[in-house]
């Protein structure tokens, strides 16, 4: 059984598949306590990856995206197979700190200050922004680096970063924008 604080169906809000429908599965509970989080996560209710996947499999997107809370934490190998079993394209959203399946098919590792990374994968990187010094997050070897604005709040200081550092692109949190979940 796996705690689960939401299982909801809306738009990618961010990154590099911005715009795409996905049924995102929300789990509770985090090792980080972000200053500026924007997620409640702590309550849900416990399920069976049986549960989880039927509830997934309501909707006829192809692509699931993991979250939470920390969803590295909770995950295994037979969840993200189970998924693949109805054909999902499975995607992660992680702090990478924690060690993740090797069958997951995209992974959206966002780096927090001061927590070491514990990923041999990543896809695209993706920062929130708040002044910090992001530069050796371009060490970390992926195929996307994205930049977002903390809850909206800073996109023009986003914007200047990124028109001086190029090999950064904007992420916004459209879902924010267009008030969907
Ligand atoms: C709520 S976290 C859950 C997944 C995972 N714990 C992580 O941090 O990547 C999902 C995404 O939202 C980002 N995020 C959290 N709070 C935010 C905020 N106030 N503004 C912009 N992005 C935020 C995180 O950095 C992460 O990319
Ligand atoms: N629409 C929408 N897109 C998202 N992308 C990442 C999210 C998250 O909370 O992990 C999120 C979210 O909460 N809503
Ligand atoms: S790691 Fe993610 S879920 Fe955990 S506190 Fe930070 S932003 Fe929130
Ligand atoms: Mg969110």
């Amino acid at each position: 059984m796996r705690r689960i604080n939401e299982i909801f169906y809306s738009l990618q809000g961010e990154g590099y598949h911005t715009g795409i429908p996905a049924v995102f599965v929300r789990f509770s509970g985090c090792n980080l306590r972000c200053p500026f989080c924007d997620t409640q996560h702590e309550e849900g209710t416990l399920m069976s990856d049986e549960d989880i996947v039927m509830e997934v499999a309501k909707y006829s997107t192809q692509v699931v995206i993991l979250t939470g809370g920390e969803p590295g934490l909770w995950i295994d190998e037979k969840l993200v197979d189970a998924l693949h079993h109805e054909g999902k394209y499975v995607c992660i959203e992680t702090n990478g700190t924690c060690l993740l399946p090797e069958n997951i098919d995209w992974v959206t590792c966002s780096p927090k200050e001061g927590a070491k990374i514990n990923l041999d994968r990543i896809d695209e990187v993706k920062v929130v922004y708040v002044g910090q010094d992001v530069s050796a997050y371009l060490d970390l070897s992926a195929s996307h680096y994205f930049l977002q604005p903390c809850s909206c709040a800073n996109t023009e200081e986003v914007i200047a970063y990124i028109l001086q550092h190029p090999e950064w692109r904007l992420s916004l949190q459209t879902h924010k924008l267009l008030q969907i979940p």
